[in-house]
Formats: structure tokens, C-alpha cells, sequence
């Protein structure tokens, strides 16, 4: 299969197959959980707006949580808000939020504790890449990936544990990461980025933890959501054959994990990462650009 160098997808290009959960799974999809397993808990969701982080969003809601979603894009949030409202007469509260800038993070946080009270679990979602053979990053390119996923993960945890030190209070952080354990080609910046997260938290774990603030980390494999639209079709259609499952996951895989972290289930869980691959990690290889005619059976010897 002959590849790009680059990816670049058109946002307005209607050919492409619209991805993800609707808000009417959201709102109807079957959970293993009880109806009030979140009841009283305050929970913050970066890139709240789509994928998992809707999904996630849409799970806390409907199990009784205060949730709050941030996002850069407002209108996202706010399409999302007006569907949660609408499946279950709760507003959640959004804010528009690079979390690559620092000083919006330490507002956002701020925000959170006036309108909803406090801060109980902090979900680090937002996040994401562009699929390319490492040695064509450019220099911009590599900074990006790295300051979203790396940095901007790092500014809210701190900006979060800071509040919870202050106000001596506990605190959970759920940081979702990446397969990254036999690495990520196509993905290095992002698995750079999101080694630095899963080591940082583990870190962090021990550190934070005379505060009474757990960290863990959530490493989904292929997990389909309108995020896949970073990604060529071509590519795409084999993304399933990266697991020996073969099949895709999908949001509410991930968003149950979520909630059984930010529930008293996980009270004992601490400096861990839960992967939800379907067995990708023993074995196969996701190839986010196209699989390179060298990996194909029958390529290069
Ligand atoms: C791996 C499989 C499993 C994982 C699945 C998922 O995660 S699904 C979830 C997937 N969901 C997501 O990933 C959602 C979130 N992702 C994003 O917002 C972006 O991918 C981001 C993380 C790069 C942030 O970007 P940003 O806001 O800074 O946007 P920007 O547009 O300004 O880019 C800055 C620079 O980066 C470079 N560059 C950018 N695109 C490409 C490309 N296609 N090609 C090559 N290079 C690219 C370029 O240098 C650009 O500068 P230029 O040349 O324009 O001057
Ligand atoms: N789907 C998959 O197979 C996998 C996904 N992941 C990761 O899981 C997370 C969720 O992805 P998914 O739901 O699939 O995809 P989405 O693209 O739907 O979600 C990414 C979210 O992050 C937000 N975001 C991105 N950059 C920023 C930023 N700088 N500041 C604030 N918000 C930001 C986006 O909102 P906005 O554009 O409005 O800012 C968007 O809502 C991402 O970190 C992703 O990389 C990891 C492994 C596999």
C-alpha cells in the first residue's frame, strides 16, 4: 500500500462514516452499575465533548455525579450539555479550556470548586495525534503532540492536588493514556508523551498519596470513537486485526472503567494502569498511517 507522508483529514469531507456511540446509546445503554453508585461525587472530564469523555460524562450523570467538561471547541460542549440535559434533566457544567495553557487550567479548577463545591475525581481525557512515520515529524508537530498529552496532563493534575492540599481534602485522578508497553509506530510522539504520563503518575501515586489523592491510568487500545477521523480508512480497516479479539472497542468500554476508578470499588486501586485492549498489548501492531508494505506477510525478508 503506497502512504502519504502526511494525513491531513478535511473536517468537511461528508464521504467519511460518522464514528462513535450517539448521545441516544449514551443516554440508553446498559450498565453494570448501580443507579446511584456516584451519588454526591463531583467529577471533572477533559475532552468531555466526544469520544469517551462523552461517554464518560454521560455514564457519571446518569449514576448521580456533579460533572464538569472542558474542551477547546465550546460549541462541542455545549451540544453535549444540551443532550445530557435532555436525557436526564441534569446541566452539567462546561468550560472552554486549552489545557495546554496553564493559566486557563488553573481557572477551570477554579471554576469547578465554586459551582460545583469541590472536586472529588479529576479524569484526564483530552488529548490525541496525528498518525506519521516518526522521522517526517516536524519540530511543531512533535511539540504539539507532546505539550497536549504530556504537559497539558501534567498542568491539571497539579493544578487539581494543589486545590486538594490547600483544602485537605482527597482526591482521585484517572489519566487516560495510550497501549504504549511494545511501543506505538506511526504514534511516537504520543506514546513518548503518554509513557511520560503512566511513569509520572506512578510517581505520583506514592508522592501524593499522604494527601489522600490516588492516581491511576487507563491504557485503551483501538477503541472506536469520532476521533478515528484522524486516521485514513485505508488504515482504519485493519485496525481491528491489532488485537487477537479482532473486534473494535467502543466509549462505554472505557467509561465503566472510568466509573469503577472514580467508585469506592477502586478506594485501594493506587499507581496503576488498567489496559482495555482486547489483547492488543501481547500482540498485535495498530499501524494509524498504514501498515508499511515491509510488516505485510510476504514483504521484505
Ligand atoms: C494510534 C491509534 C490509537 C489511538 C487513537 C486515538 O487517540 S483516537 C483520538 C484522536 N483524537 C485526536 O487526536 C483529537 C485531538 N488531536 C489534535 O487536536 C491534534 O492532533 C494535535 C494533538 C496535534 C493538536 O493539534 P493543534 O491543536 O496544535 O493543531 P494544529 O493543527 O495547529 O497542529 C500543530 C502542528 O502539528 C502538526 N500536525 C497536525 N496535524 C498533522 C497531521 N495530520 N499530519 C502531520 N502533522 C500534523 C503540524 O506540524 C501542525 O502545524 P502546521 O503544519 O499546521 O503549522
Ligand atoms: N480512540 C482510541 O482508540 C484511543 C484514544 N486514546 C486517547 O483517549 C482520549 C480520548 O480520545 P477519543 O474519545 O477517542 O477521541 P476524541 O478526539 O473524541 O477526544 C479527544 C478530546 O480531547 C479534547 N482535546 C484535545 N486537545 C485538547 C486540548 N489541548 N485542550 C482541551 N481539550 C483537548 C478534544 O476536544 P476539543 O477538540 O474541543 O479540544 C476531544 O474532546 C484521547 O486522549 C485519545 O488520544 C488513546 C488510545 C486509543
Amino acid at each position: 500500500m503506497s502512504r502519504p507522508k502526511v494525513f491531513r483529514p478535511d473536517p468537511n469531507d461528508t464521504t467519511r462514516p460518522k464514528r462513535g456511540l450517539t448521545e441516544d446509546d449514551l443516554a440508553s445503554r446498559e450498565t453494570v452499575f448501580r443507579d446511584d453508585l456516584l451519588s454526591g461525587q463531583r467529577i471533572l472530564i477533559t475532552g468531555g465533548g466526544s469520544g469517551m469523555g462523552k461517554a464518560a460524562a454521560f455514564l457519571a450523570v446518569r449514576l448521580g455525579a456533579s460533572v464538569a467538561i472542558c474542551g477547546r471547541d465550546e460549541e462541542k460542549l455545549k451540544t453535549t450539555q444540551a443532550a445530557i440535559y435532555e436525557a436526564t434533566g441534569t446541566e452539567i457544567l462546561t468550560q472552554s479550556t486549552n489545557i495546554r495553557d496553564p493559566e486557563a487550567v488553573e481557572e477551570l479548577i477554579a471554576t469547578v470548586h465554586d459551582r460545583l463545591g469541590g472536586l472529588d475525581t479529576l479524569v484526564n481525557n483530552a488529548g490525541g495525534q496525528f498518525p506519521q512515520d516518526a522521522i517526517d515529524f516536524t519540530r511543531k508537530g512533535w511539540l504539539a503532540v507532546i505539550d497536549t498529552n504530556l504537559n497539558g496532563t501534567w498542568w491539571m493534575m497539579q493544578e487539581a492536588a494543589k486545590r486538594w492540599r490547600t483544602d485537605g481534602t482527597p482526591g482521585n485522578i484517572i489519566n487516560i493514556v495510550a497501549n504504549v508497553e511494545r511501543g506505538m509506530p506511526q504514534a511516537a510522539h504520543t506514546c513518548a508523551a503518554r509513557a511520560g504520563v503512566i511513569y509520572l503518575s506512578k510517581t505520583l501515586a506514592t508522592e501524593w498519596a499522604p494527601l489522600n489523592v490516588r492516581v491511576n491510568c487507563i491504557g485503551p487500545g483501538v477503541i472506536e470513537t469520532e476521533g478515528f477521523v484522524m486516521y485514513p480508512e485505508e488504515a482504519l480497516k485493519r485496525f481491528h486485526q491489532a488485537n487477537p479479539m479482532k473486534q473494535r472497542g467502543n466509549a462505554w468500554d472505557v467509561a465503566e472503567a472510568i466509573t469503577y476508578l472514580a467508585s469506592p470499588a477502586g478506594r485501594f486501586i493506587n499507581g496503576d494502569l488498567i489496559i482495555i485492549d482486547g489483547g492488543q498489548a501481547q500482540w498485535g501492531v495498530v499501524w494509524p498511517a498504514g501498515m508499511p508494505d515491509y510488516f505485510n506477510e510476504g514483504g521484505a525478508a
